[in-house]
Formats: C-alpha cells, structure tokens, sequence
C-alpha cells in the first residue's frame, strides 16, 4: 500500500525540498502550511504532480502549526484523502533574532508556540492517527512485546545546528531547537512501545529566504553589511559552502524510509561540518 506523510511548511524552502524527494520516492503527500502560501504551495503541488502522474494526487492543507485543533484537523484530512498515514514531518518553523537581554515574553511566547508546539501537536495528532490506522486502536500493555517488532509510524522533527551549540542574537530561536531535540528523545521513548519512531534532522546553514531574514536583522545588530554575517558563517563550514534545502531532504528521505527502521530518539545533523569556533 502506497504510504501517506504530511509535510508541515512545505510550500516552500527546505519543506519544499522535502516534499519534493518524498514524491520520487513514492509517498503519497500532504503539504501544509499558512493559508497564505497557498499559491506557493499550489506550485509545489504541480511538481508532484509531474514526478508521480500515477499516485492519487498530492494535497494542500492551510495550518498554523501553533494552534493544537488545526493540526489534529489536518491530519485527519489528509488520512481521509488518502485512506493511510505513515510518516509526520513537524518541519515548520520560524527564526526570531533577539538578544538574550532585549528578548520579550511575546517573542518568546511566538517562537515557542510555533517550533515547539508545532512539533508537540504534530506528535500527538500524529500518534493518534498511527495508532488508530496502523495499530487498531490498541493501547494496552500486554501487545507491547510485538509492537516493538512492527512500525506503525515515524515522526521527524525539525531542530537546528543552533540546537546543538546556541548562536548568539538567536538565543530563542536556539532555545526552541533543543528544546525541539528533548522533545524529540522523549517522544522516541514513550511511544516506541506503540512501533512508533521518532528522529529529528539538524540543517546548518541553509540558503533560504529564512536565512535571507536572519542576515538582515543580524547585520543591523553587529553592524556588518547585509550578506557579510551569512559569508562568515559559511566560512566556517567544512565543505566551503552554503547547504541547500535539497542537502537537507536527502537526509529526511532516509528517516521517512525503511533503511532507519532501527532508529529512533536521533537527531541527525546535516550542516557540511559546522565549526563552532
Ligand atoms: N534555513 C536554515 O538555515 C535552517 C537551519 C536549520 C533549521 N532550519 C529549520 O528548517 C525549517 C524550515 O525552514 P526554512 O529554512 O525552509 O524556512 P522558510 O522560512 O523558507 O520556510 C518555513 C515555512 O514554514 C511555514 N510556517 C511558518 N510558520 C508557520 C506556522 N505557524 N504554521 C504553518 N507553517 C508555518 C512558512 O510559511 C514557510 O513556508 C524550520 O523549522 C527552520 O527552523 C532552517
């Protein structure tokens, strides 16, 4: 049976990228996003549209990933359209340039409610899909022993170099994305029980226009011109250069697929080798 995943803030970027090498590899696809990227997505949809004229045609879902109820909602449409529901990526996210000192609760409350929320709902929504579709409701303890045996979904999250080691005036944005990875180890533990695997990726420094806004807001802090912050950071990664959305997708590709069914509670870093120095 063909598989079904739902790509959270896939209309564009490394979403995008993402939804992209999941079509060559066969999924069925649901993309989300703000309801104002539905034009965006709608050029998404026909690329996969392309790469699979014989799979049911791939879905938009408007969301805002912060808010609980719409995310249960989107993925009940999509396991309605597409009668399975297999692989969740909580890909969604925004960056918040804000010094540790000039931080504000609503920035704080925003970024947190966005990137960790989204992950925490997308999980919950998720798992009860899984458990509904894959497992027959079942919850109780004494199917655990083969439930260890048998997937019935994975969920992977999006974190960020910036939660592996904090990049100054990104000191919220970095909170998120451990707090993204914890979500994550925890989440891997307590529902590996129901054959559910759940990893995260780690992107570096990735050339969309995420980055474009970080630049921008970065240099009117350290007063460099625009581009210099983004030039100094890809000078410290090992491959000499800036990672596209696609070298992200690769890695999500495995994750979503059968050759990481042995791995769970993981985050993956794929950032060209970033020095921290
Ligand atoms: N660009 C980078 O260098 C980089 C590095 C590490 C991690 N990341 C992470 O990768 C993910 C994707 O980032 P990107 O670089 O493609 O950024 P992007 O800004 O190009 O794309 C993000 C997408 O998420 C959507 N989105 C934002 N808020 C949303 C919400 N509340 N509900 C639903 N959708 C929402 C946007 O509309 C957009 O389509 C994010 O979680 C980001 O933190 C990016």
């Amino acid at each position: 049976m063909t598989k079904t995943a739902l790509i959270t803030g896939a209309a564009q970027g490394i979403g995008k990228a993402i939804a992209i090498k999941m079509a060559h590899n066969g999924f069925q696809l649901a993309l989300a996003d703000l309801p104002q990227q539905k034009e965006r997505a709608q050029g998404v949809l026909s690329e996969i549209q392309k790469i699979q004229p014989g799979n049911k045609p791939a879905i938009f879902l408007p969301v805002d990933v912060s808010d609980k109820k719409s995310v249960f909602d989107i993925v009940d449409k999509a396991a309605a359209h597409f009668g399975s529901f297999d692989v969740m990526v909580n890909n969604a996210g925004i960056a918040t340039i804000a010094k540790v000192l000039e931080a504000t609760p609503e920035e704080l409350d925003r970024v947190m409610r966005i990137n960790v929320g989204g992950v925490l709902f997308g999980t919950q929504a998720a798992t009860k899909k899984f458990v509904e579709l894959n497992r027959g409701g079942d919850y109780t303890p004494s199917t655990v022993k083969t439930a260890q045996h048998r997937l019935t979904g994975k969920i992977i999250n999006c974190s960020s170099i910036a939660g592996n080691e904090a990049i100054a005036s990104l000191s919220l944005y970095s909170a998120s994305k451990f707090a993204v990875k914890g979500l994550t180890q925890a989440s891997a533990k307590e529902l590996a029980p129901l054959g559910i695997t759940v990893n995260a990726y780690a992107p570096g420094i990735v050339l969309t226009p995420m980055w474009d806004l970080i630049d921008q807001k970065l240099s009117e802090i350290t007063g460099l011109p625009v581009g210099e912050n983004l030039k100094r950071q890809i000078d410290g990664i090992a491959l000499k250069r800036g990672e596209t959305p696609e070298d992200v997708a690769g890695v999500v590709a495995f994750l979503a697929g059968e050759d990481s069914n042995y791995v769970t509670g993981q985050a993956i870093a794929v950032d060209g080798g970033i020095n921290y120095n």
